[in-house]
C-alpha cells in the first residue's frame, strides 16, 4: 500500500475508556451490591447500560472501532485471571458457588480467605490484582465475558475490537502463589497458557471479531533475552493459528526498545505503539527496523495519561512520517483512557478559557477522530479544529499562570546548601531524643484515621451550603478531639490529628496552592471502587497561606504528647496529579517543594516537633526503563530534601512509603536523609527491614506491623512476632512501631482493636529488651 492509500484508510480508535459512568454509577452499584442493597441482576444491568452508553458516545463522536472487554467490575487483570481459569485454590469453591461473589472475594478477600495481592499498574496510580501462579497451575479458557461484551457492541451495529491483556504481560505481572518457591518464574507457563488464548481467540472470531487487541505493556520495560524470546515464541504461536481474528499487539507507557524488532517480525497483522513522551523514540526505532510492511500500525499520538489538549499539528507531522512506514496507519490515544477523567466540559468551576486547554477522555476521543479525519481527507477537512487548537495552545503558553516571576526567581536561587540539614544525623538524633523523650520502640500511626461517611457528608454539606464554615470546622475539631483522646488512652507515643479535614492527601493540598486546579467531577479509578480526583498542576506553584497549621496546632493544644505534622511530599504531589507538560518535571517538583518547605517552617514555628512528609509514590514514579532512573531519583530526592531540610536539628523529620516494593530504591530512601521512615511491611513479614539492614541504613525506621488493606485485626502476639523479626534487622534504638499506612479506609472498631494490640505488642517486646 502507498503512503497515500495508507492515509485514506486511516481510522480512529481507543483501547479503553473510563468505566464508572458520569455520576460514578458503577462504584455506587458495586458498593451497593457488597452491602446487599443492590441485587446481582441490577448490578449487571447497570454495567450493561454503562457499556452501551459509552460505545454509543464513542461511535457518535466519530470513532470507527470501539474497544470491548475493557470494562471491569473491579480490575481487568483479575478479569484475565478468570478468562484463563487461574483461580487460586482458596477461592475456587466461592467462584464455583457464585461467579460474581467469588470474583469479589478474590478482589477483596473474606473473613476466611485472603484476597489476591494488589499492586501498581506500571507507573500509573491504577492498581491491579496480582495473578498467583505455580508449576501446578492448570489454565482453562473462559471467554464468556469477552464474547458477551463483543456481542453487545456488535448488536448495536458497531465495529468492535476486543481488548485483552496479552499472555506475556499477564505472566510477567504474576507472582508465585503462596507456598510456591519464590524462584518460580510464571513465564515458564507460557506453553500452557497459549492454547487457552488460542481458544479465546477462536471464540471471539466465531462471535464476529475481525480484530483482537492483545496488550503487552510489560514489553516496554527492560526485558531479558529469555523474556524477549518468550514474546517471540508467543506471537509466532498465536500468529500461526488458523482459526483466529487478526491480531493487533499493543504497547504503551514507554518505548518498546529491544522488543520492537521482535514484534515487528511477528506474524501478526498489526502493532499499536505509543508515540508520546519518552515513547516518541518508537518513531526512529520503527524506521530503523524498516517499518511494518504489510501491517496495520495504530499510532498512539494523543497522550492517554495527561489532560492537556493535543498539539494537533505536531501529531499530524508524526502521523505523516508514519505513513511511509506501514501498510495502514490508524490514530489512537497512547493508552487506555482509563487513566484520565471522563469529560472536561463538566468542570464548570474551571475558568472557561482554562477549560479549553483540557482534554479528558471525551475530548481526547474527539482529538483522535480529528486527526484520523485530517489523515484520511487532508487538513482542509479540519481547518476549524486546527485553528481552534492553535489558539488554545497559544492561550495556554501565554497565560500568566504558567509564569510567575517570583516563583521562578526563588526556584532558580536554590543552592545545594538549601537541600542539606545543618547537622549530621548523629547530632540531630541526639537533639531529637533529648527534646522528645520517647521510649524505645516508640509507637505512632501514619496519619489518617477512619474517613467516616459522616465526615464525607459534612464536606458535601459544606459544598452544598447546607453547613457553614463554622459548623464544618466544629465538626472537624470534634473529630480531632476524638482521635487525640483515643490515642492518649491507648498509649500511643507520637500522636496524629487524623487528617479528617482532607478529602484526599494530594487534592487537599492542591486546592490551596496557587497554580493548581482541582476538579469537581474528574474521578479516576485508583483501585476497585476507590477513585481519586487528581489535581491539575497547571501553572507555577506557590503557597499563599499555611495549609495545615491550624489543624495540627489545634490537635497539639489538646495533648502534652507530640503531635506529628502531616504533609504530602513533592514527588507524590506530582505523581498523583496531572502535571504540566511544558517544563521538566524537576522544575515543577522544585516549585512544589519550595511551597511545602514554607509549610514545614510554619509548622515548626508553631511548635511542631515531629513533621512527616509522605512520599508513597516515590517508587511508583520510577521510570520503567533503568536508563532513565538516575536522573529521576536525583531530582526526586532533591525535592524531598528541599522540602524538609530547613528545620532545626531537634525537629524530627519523618517520611512514609507504601504500595510498593522498596528493594531497588533503598539508596534513594537513604538519600532523603529523613530522621525516621515508616514503610509498608506487614504482608512481606518485614522484608524491607532486612533490605534496609543489608544496605546499612543508618537512621530510624518503622516497618509496618498492621496490614491496613485488610479488615483483619492483627492480634497482639502476631504484631509482637513481627516486631521481634524487625529487631533482628534494626536495633531497638532505631525501630519504630506503626501500621503499614494510614487508616482512612478502615472502620473505627477495627482501628481501635488493631491499635490497642499494636501498643500491647510494643510493650511486650520492650519488656523483653535487655536493660541498658
Ligand atoms: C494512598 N492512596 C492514594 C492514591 N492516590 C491519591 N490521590 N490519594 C491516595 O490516598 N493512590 C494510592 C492509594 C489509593 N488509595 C485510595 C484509598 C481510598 C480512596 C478513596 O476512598 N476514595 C474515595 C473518594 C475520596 C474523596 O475524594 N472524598 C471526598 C469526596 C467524597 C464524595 O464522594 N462525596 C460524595 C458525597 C458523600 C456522601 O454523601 O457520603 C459526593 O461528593 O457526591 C471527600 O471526602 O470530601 C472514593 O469514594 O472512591 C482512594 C484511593
Ligand atoms: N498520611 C497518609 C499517608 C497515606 S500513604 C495517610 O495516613 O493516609
Ligand atoms: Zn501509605
Amino acid at each position: 500500500m502507498t503512503a497515500k492509500s495508507a492515509a485514506a484508510a486511516a481510522r480512529a480508535t481507543v483501547y479503553g475508556y473510563p468505566r464508572q459512568g458520569r455520576n460514578r454509577e458503577l462504584k455506587k452499584a458495586v458498593e451497593g451490591y457488597w452491602q446487599g442493597r443492590v441485587g446481582a441482576d441490577a448490578l449487571r444491568s447497570t454495567a450493561a447500560g454503562l457499556r452501551r452508553s459509552t460505545w454509543r458516545q464513542l461511535a457518535d463522536a466519530g470513532l470507527h472501532e470501539v474497544p470491548t472487554g475493557d470494562f471491569s467490575y473491579y480490575d481487568h487483570v483479575l478479569d484475565t485471571t478468570v478468562m484463563v481459569g487461574a483461580i487460586p485454590k482458596r477461592h475456587r469453591a466461592a467462584v464455583d458457588a457464585d461467579a460474581l461473589g467469588g470474583y469479589f472475594a478474590m478482589a477483596r478477600g473474606t473473613q476466611e480467605v485472603a484476597p489476591l495481592e494488589m499492586t501498581k499498574w506500571f507507573d500509573t496510580n491504577y492498581h491491579y490484582l496480582v495473578p498467583e501462579l505455580g508449576p501446578g497451575t492448570v489454565f482453562t479458557a473462559d471467554s464468556a465475558k469477552q464474547v458477551a461484551e463483543l456481542t453487545e457492541a456488535l448488536a448495536l451495529g458497531l465495529s468492535a475490537r476486543p481488548v485483552l491483556v496479552g499472555p506475556v504481560t499477564y505472566l510477567l505481572l504474576a507472582k508465585p502463589a503462596p507456598g510456591v518457591p519464590a524462584g518460580f518464574e510464571p513465564l515458564t507457563l507460557l506453553e500452557a497458557l497459549l492454547p487457552v488464548y488460542a481458544e479465546v481467540l477462536a471464540d471471539l472470531r466465531a462471535a464476529g471479531a475481525e480484530w483482537v487487541q492483545l496488550d503487552e505493556p510489560a514489553l516496554v520495560q527492560d526485558r531479558t533475552p529469555a523474556e524477549l524470546q518468550a514474546a517471540e515464541r508467543c506471537y509466532r504461536v498465536l500468529g500461526g493459528l488458523t482459526d483466529r481474528p487478526k491480531l493487533l499487539v499493543a504497547s504503551y507507557f514507554d518505548r518498546l526498545g529491544d522488543a520492537l524488532p521482535v514484534l515487528a517480525k511477528a506474524p501478526v497483522e498489526g502493532l499499536a505503539l505509543d508515540f508520546t513522551g519518552a515513547a516518541a523514540a518508537n518513531l526512529d526505532a520503527l524506521a530503523a527496523v524498516g517499518g511494518l510492511p504489510g501491517k496495520r500500525l495504530v499510532a498512539g499520538v494523543v497522550d492517554g495519561r495527561n489532560v492537556w489538549i493535543n498539539d494537533l499539528s505536531k501529531s499530524l507531522s508524526t502521523l505523516g512520517t508514519l505513513l511511509g512506514l506501514a501498510d495502514r496507519v490508524d490514530v489512537a490515544a497512547s493508552c487506555s483512557l482509563l487513566h484520565v477523567p471522563l469529560d472536561a466540559s463538566a468542570e464548570r468551576d474551571v475558568e472557561p478559557q482554562i477549560r479549553r486547554w483540557l482534554a479528558f477522555a471525551r475530548q481526547k476521543t474527539a482529538e483522535v477522530v480529528t486527526l484520523a479525519e485530517a489523515l484520511a481527507r487532508g487538513t482542509g477537512s479540519v481547518t476549524a479544529e486546527l485553528a481552534a487548537n492553535r489558539a488554545d495552545l497559544a492561550s495556554r503558553a501565554g497565560s500568566p499562570i504558567t509564569r510567575d516571576p517570583a516563583v521562578r526567581a526563588r526556584a532558580a536561587a536554590v543552592t545545594d546548601a538549601d537541600t542539606r540539614r545543618s547537622q549530621p544525623y548523629a547530632e540531630r538524633s541526639a537533639a531529637q531524643r533529648a527534646r522528645l523523650g520517647l521510649p524505645l520502640l516508640p509507637t505512632t500511626t501514619i496519619g489518617s484515621f477512619p474517613q467516616t461517611g459522616g465526615l464525607r457528608r459534612a464536606r458535601a454539606d459544606l459544598r452544598a451550603g447546607r453547613l457553614g464554615t463554622g459548623g464544618y470546622e466544629e465538626r472537624i475539631e470534634a473529630e480531632i478531639q476524638e482521635v487525640i483522646s483515643f490515642q492518649e488512652t491507648t498509649g500511643i507515643d507520637v500522636l496524629v490529628h487524623g487528617e479528617p479535614e482532607r478529602n484526599d492527601m494530594v487534592q487537599y493540598f492542591a486546592e490551596q496552592l496557587t497554580g493548581c486546579l482541582a476538579t469537581r467531577h474528574g474521578w479516576v479509578q485508583s483501585y476497585g471502587t476507590r477513585y481519586v480526583r487528581p489535581p491539575i498542576l497547571a501553572g507555577d506553584v506557590s503557597r499563599p497561606e499555611p495549609m495545615t497549621v491550624r489543624w495540627t496546632s489545634y490537635a497539639q493544644s489538646l495533648t502534652e504528647r507530640p503531635v506529628k505534622g502531616m504533609l504530602t511530599g513533592p514527588v507524590t504531589m506530582l505523581a498523583w496529579s496531572f502535571v504540566r507538560d511544558d517544563q521538566p518535571l524537576a522544575d515543577t517538583a522544585r516549585q512544589v517543594a519550595l511551597a511545602l518547605r514554607d509549610e514545614v517552617a510554619d509548622l515548626e514555628a508553631a511548635g511542631t516537633a515531629v513533621i512527616q512528609v509522605d512520599e508513597p509514590a516515590l517508587r511508583e514514579t520510577l521510570p520503567l526503563r533503568a536508563a532513565d532512573r538516575a536522573a529521576y531519583l536525583a531530582w526526586a530526592t532533591e525535592a524531598f530534601r528541599l522540602t524538609t531540610t530547613g528545620v532545626r536539628p531537634d525537629t524530627q523529620i519523618h517520611t512514609h512509603m507504601c504500595y510498593a516494593e522498596f528493594g531497588d530504591i533503598v539508596q534513594a530512601i537513604d538519600d532523603l536523609d529523613a530522621d525516621v521512615i515508616s514503610l509498608e511491611a506487614a504482608r512481606s513479614h518485614m522484608q524491607v527491614a532486612r533490605e534496609l539492614a543489608a544496605h546499612g541504613y543508618p537512621r530510624e525506621a518503622g516497618p509496618g506491623v498492621y496490614d491496613i488493606h485488610s479488615p483483619r485485626v492483627p492480634g497482639a502476639d502476631e504484631a509482637a512476632d513481627l516486631l521481634r523479626t524487625g529487631l533482628k534487622a534494626i536495633p531497638a534504638e532505631r525501630l519504630w512501631v506503626n501500621p503499614d499506612c494510614g487508616l482512612k479506609t478502615r472502620g473505627w472498631p477495627e482501628t481501635r482493636a488493631a491499635l490497642e494490640n499494636l501498643v500491647a505488642a510494643a510493650r511486650t517486646v520492650r519488656s523483653e529488651l535487655p536493660a541498658s
